[in-house]
């Protein structure tokens, strides 16, 4: 999967310009810096993204260069995306299905990232910090180090290690467990040496769910412990974050009870 995206983002620039587009509807685009307009400062990666919320891929829309990893990959990602929603559904005292059966491991996009080497790292960043905006994110990174995790106000240095996946708890999954999972805030460093490859995995719910009321679980509401967010339009949440810039107030602080 590193492979095809390293080929990706080396090859022609020609051939990258194809895939070039701003359009947060097209399903497959090549891009750097989604918030670039609405930000004060960039950051120093491309992105090459694929969204696939409402149906499975077509692999005739993907670049040739890295088609078949991608379409491999993302077969892996979904059977691995079932099992860890069963996992954390266990873990909230549900039925193993019911993060699956309300549509979590449905809808998802693989968005590839390329750091090049940057020559002056310590004006800007690879990502500025944040916490993923969707429900989990399963992250892949080449040998490079660079993402680093906020603990205790504290940065911690997440190293590669060979094989090896990352899962974060996103702000959506925050709100659907009444936050008893907490998303975690990261970020990524820019470097002299590179690139810097990585595919992050988000799962953000099916298509469907994003006109439905989404809130705190239900069965996990009680006197004891009341909702912590109100009920909201996914699509308006993800309006909002795509209006803002990454750095900027979450989109769930908006609906915090
Ligand atoms: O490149 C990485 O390791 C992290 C990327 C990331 O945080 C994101 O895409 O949300
Ligand atoms: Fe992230």
């Amino acid at each position: 999967m590193i492979e095809g995206i390293r080929l990706f983002n080396e090859q022609d620039l020609e051939l990258k310009k194809e895939m070039y587009s701003r359009d947060s509807a097209k399903k497959v685009r090549f891009h750097s810096n989604f918030d670039l307009y609405t930000s004060k400062t960039a950051d120093w990666r491309d992105t090459l993204q694929l969204t696939f919320l409402d149906s499975d891929p077509d692999p005739s829309q993907m670049p040739p260069v890295c088609r078949k990893s991608t379409m491999e990959y993302f077969k892996h990602m979904k059977r691995l995306g079932e099992a860890l929603f069963e996992l954390l559904s266990e873990a909230l005292g549900l039925q193993p299905d019911h993060l699956n059966s309300i549509g979590c491991s449905k809808g998802c996009s693989i968005v590839t990232h390329y750091y090049p080497p940057c020559p002056q790292p310590e004006l800007t960043l690879g990502v500025r910090k944040h916490a993923d905006a969707g429900i989990l994110t399963v992250l892949l990174q080449n040998h490079m180090s660079g993402l680093q995790v906020l603990h205790d106000s504290q940065w911690f240095d997440v190293h590669p290690t060979r094989g090896g996946l990352i899962i974060n708890v996103g702000d959506l999954l925050q709100v659907l467990s009444n936050n008893k999972f907490k998303s975690v805030k990261h970020r990524v460093i820019s470097s002299h040496v590179g690139p810097r490859i990585s595919v992050a995995c988000f799962f953000s719910g099916h298509a469907s769910l994003l006109d439905k009321p989404f809130g705190p679980i239900k069965k996990l509401i009680s006197e004891a412990n009341p909702p912590r967010y109100e009920e909201f339009l996914l699509k308006e949440y993800f309006a909002k974050f795509f209006a803002s810039s990454i750095d900027t107030k979450p989109p769930i602080d908006y609906y915090k009870l």
